[in-house]
């Protein structure tokens, strides 16, 4: 019997290579009952692929042991669910064409006979209830038709769910991405009580604040290797930045805090007032760069499409003056084109411009896809690779190249940044700042606050309407929490 200083599972010296790219060289990791392991890194550092070797997707070379037996030759997904280790990947792994009830139980194949549907229907249930208290979700809803977020809650309560194993391990990777800060916290709370009744978390996130908040252990990854390993409390977030290779710069520091003059000009976007409910109208001028805030699912992403569909037609109530380009955020129905190289994702909507007659110039799609490679700094030996063979956060990259490399003079962006590390984050910050200086409009979706600090001018979303509009020297948290919660009177 292992005894309670026994790891649940520890890696030793373990190798994982994808063609000729070396993924993981090496690496030590043990994970103990009782504690929560921030793993973070930057985008290609090897997090997701150790998680996919912890969960037993893949086949590793060097050694393996769970609960003490070196069991490496037969670590497969069935054995370590077996042992209660269980993963929520990036790139979500529902059934898109099933019921939230049926997906919980393809993980749980002892829900069977009469009346399983209602058993795996609790059970989800049950579990969602304790990690986001009024969800919103109900059994019967088809995963396909849920937002983002919703799906995201579905796949996080399944993996802490029980029926004959034990979760005795749980690993999350960039568990809150499409969750806004209020799902963010309930889940960083619900981690912490199940490390305080004995389970073990291991959680990838690039905000680091919540490793910080959450984690008991800090580990970095740096090129494949497990460079850093020390207590939470060692670390603020300006040593976890160096500690990860990147420089810290207050994020916002950059951002004026005095708000610059609206332009007299016609605006580039303008969306008439909801007359129902009242409210402001969105506009956005040349050279400015607007947030859309507020819970997440408040109609942001809605707006967004809205104007991206209205762009080159006369459409009732929304103006936009000019081309426009979107990033989309949910990056796996929305954005990525999966059969496509890396080259290909990113040039696809310049390719007017790169037109020689009849054909497209593929020097100059080879030029603009390396040029990219390098500004935004995307992690490939080859930028023909698929897409897919991308880790989740230099994807996105890509979608962003592929909008900031068109010429369409007003940017969507559908909280883009999710799964971007925190070096990268602070260079496209940066781009984006002199891209609008250069005349180019963005309309900024984020959940995260320190982005929008980012912005001239913020509108809050509640209930799908915009319920307050802030100039840069107005904007702070206690306000755009105040307008996203308030109650309508
Ligand atoms: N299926 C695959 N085929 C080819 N290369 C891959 C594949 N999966 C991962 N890689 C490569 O392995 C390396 C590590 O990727 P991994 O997804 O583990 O990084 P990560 O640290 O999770 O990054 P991110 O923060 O962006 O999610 C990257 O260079 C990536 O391009």
């Amino acid at each position: 019997m292992a005894s309670a200083a026994t790891p649940i599972i520890s890696l030793n010296g373990v190798e994982k290579s994808f063609g000729a790219v070396r993924a993981l060289r090496g690496v030590d990791l043990a994970c103990h009952a009782g504690e929560c392991i921030g793993l973070v890194g930057h985008n290609g550092a090897g997090k997701s692929t150790l998680m996919n070797l912890l969960a037993g997707v893949f086949p590793a070379e060097g050694r393996i042991e769970v609960d003490g037996k070196d069991i490496a030759s037969r670590y497969s997904v069935a054995t370590a669910q077996a042992h209660g280790i269980r993963c929520v990947f990036q790139e979500l792994s529902l059934c898109p064409n099933l019921t939230v009830a049926e997906n919980a139980r393809i993980m749980h194949a002892s829900l069977r006979g009469f009346g399983w549907r209602k058993r795996a229907g609790k059970l989800i249930l049950d579990k969602l209830d304790e990690v986001f208290p009024g969800h919103g979700i109900s059994a019967s809803d088809i995963v396909g038709d849920l937002p983002i977020a919703r799906r995201q809650m579905v796949e996080i309560a399944r993996a802490f769910s029980v029926t004959t194993a034990p979760a005795r391990l749980v690993i999350l990777d960039e568990p809150t991405s499409s969750l806004d800060a209020h799902l963010a916290s309930q889940l960083l709370a619900y981690v912490r009580s199940f490390v305080a009744k004995g389970g073990c978390v291991v959680l990838i996130s690039h905000l680091l604040g919540e490793i910080l908040a959450a984690g008991d252990r800090v580990v970095v990854m740096k090129d494949g290797k497990v460079v850093v390993e020390r207590p939470a409390a060692d670390f603020n977030r300006t040593s976890l930045v160096a500690a990860m290779g990147s420089v810290a710069h207050d994020e916002g520091a950059n951002a004026a805090t005095a708000d610059t003059k609206r332009s007299e000009t016609e605006p580039r976007v303008r969306v008439a007032a909801d007359r129902q409910a009242g409210g402001p109208e969105l506009i956005a001028h040349q050279g400015e760069i607007v947030g859309l805030a507020g819970l997440g699912g408040q109609g942001q992403s809605e707006m967004l499409i809205r104007i991206f569909d209205a762009a080159g037609k006369n459409a009732r109530n929304v103006t936009v003056v000019g081309g426009v380009a979107l990033v989309a955020g949910d990056r796996q129905t929305d954005g990525v084109f999966p059969l496509w190289s890396i080259a290909e994702n990113i040039t696809i909507s310049s390719l007017r411009r790169m037109r020689r007659g009849p054909l497209i110039d593929g020097a100059a799609t080879e030029a603009m896809a390396e040029d990219w490679k390098q500004r935004i700094g995307i992690r490939t030996p080859d930028m023909n690779n698929p897409i897919l063979s991308l880790s989740g956060g230099n994807q996105q990259k890509a979608l962003f190249a592929r909008a900031l490399g068109s010429d369409a003079q007003t940017v969507l962006m559908d909280d883009p940044m999710r799964g971007v590390d925190i070096g990268t984050k602070q260079e496209v910050y940066g781009m984006i700042r002199a891209e609008a200086e250069a005349g180019r409009t963005f309309l900024w979706y984020t959940t995260e606050m320190d982005e929008l600090k980012h912005c001239d001018h913020v509108y809050v979303f509640r209930d799908h309407h915009i319920v307050a509009e802030l100039s840069r020297s107005e904007l702070t948290e206690e306000k755009v929490l105040h307008a996203s919660f308030a109650e309508v009177a």
